[in-house]
């Protein structure tokens, strides 16, 4: 069974409709990055699987309707929405704030903290330093460490790299990588291309509130819509370059261009 299973999805604010007919599913173990611009609705995507917007279609947690859910019903049933602005208590220490992430296990809580701590040795090393004197990478990496506390079945990150430097990017994938070794589900929004592809299993391409492409990073890549929306380049290149690197893109290429390409037909929905 599906972690999460997303069918027809279309999200509103007051009369405007910005997400329409999305559906796709996680299952454990699975990455599954959401990519697209700006306002393409990724977040709104996500905020309505835990009831933060008015939403319709259907969404099930391990089977069971989210729809009546509260927030609290959901982190129990093992979903963690990981939100950096959120999760944080600016004027605790570190180790204040995981505590408080583990809130739903007391008795596993010693557990949690080490996994986060070995996941993340530099929240152990400034265990006692208040959190809103940490960089901004480390600050990401506490609110997904908060989030693991709580030993979720299905992260959701919304953006883990946004504003980070490309040092501090670096560190967030490896620790996904060492997540991924764990039985977890994983659902990544991102606006960097290159993160989002690099880690997924299976990465959905959004533009303008509806999915555009689903499938393997391998399979998109292939896709010239794909590479010269998305990437700004030829699938020759775009091929070529995840084999080297995500360095070898000029730096003017990698940024995500928000145009619909005149004439394009949505196509590769993910079911
Ligand atoms: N609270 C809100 N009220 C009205 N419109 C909203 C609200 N939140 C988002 N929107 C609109 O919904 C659309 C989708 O926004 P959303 O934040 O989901 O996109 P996104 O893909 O996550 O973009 P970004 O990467 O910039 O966060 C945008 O046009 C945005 O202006």
């Amino acid at each position: 069974m599906s972690l999460i299973d997303v069918s027809d999805l279309a999200v509103f604010y007051g009369k405007s409709q910005v997400v329409n007919e999305v559906s796709f599913s996680v299952d454990p173990g699975e990455l599954v990055s959401i990519v697209g611009p700006n306002g393409a609705g990724k977040t709104s995507i996500l905020e309505s699987l835990v009831n933060y917007t008015d939403w319709r279609g259907d969404i099930t947690l391990k089977g069971d309707s989210i729809k009546e859910m509260s927030a609290d019903a959901l982190a129990k049933m093992g979903l963690s929405y990981c939100r950096e602005e959120e999760n944080i208590f600016p004027y605790m220490s570190v180790r204040q704030n995981l505590l408080l992430g583990g809130h739903l296990e007391q008795s596993r809580v010693k557990e949690h903290l080490e996994t986060v701590y070995e996941l993340f040795p530099i929240l152990e090393e400034r265990t006692d330093q208040r959190a809103d004197t940490l960089s901004g990478g480390q600050q990401q990496m506490l609110a997904i460490g908060i989030s693991l506390m709580s030993d979720p079945d299905l992260l959701v990150l919304d953006e883990p790299t946004l504003g980070l430097a490309p040092v501090v990017v670096d560190d967030i994938a490896e620790a996904i990588d060492r997540l991924r070794k764990r039985d977890l589900g994983i659902l990544l929004v991102e606006q960097n291309v290159n993160f989002g592809f690099k880690h997924a299993d299976r990465v959905i391409l959004m533009e303008t509130g509806e999915i555009v492409r689903s499938g393997s990073p391998a399979q998109l890549r292939e896709d010239d819509y794909v590479s010269q929306t998305f990437f700004g380049m030829s699938s020759t290149e775009a091929t070529w370059s995840a084999r080297v690197g995500i360095a070898s893109i000029p730096s003017s290429r990698r940024r995500l261009t928000a145009c619909r390409t005149v004439g394009t037909t949505p196509l590769g929905r993910d079911r």
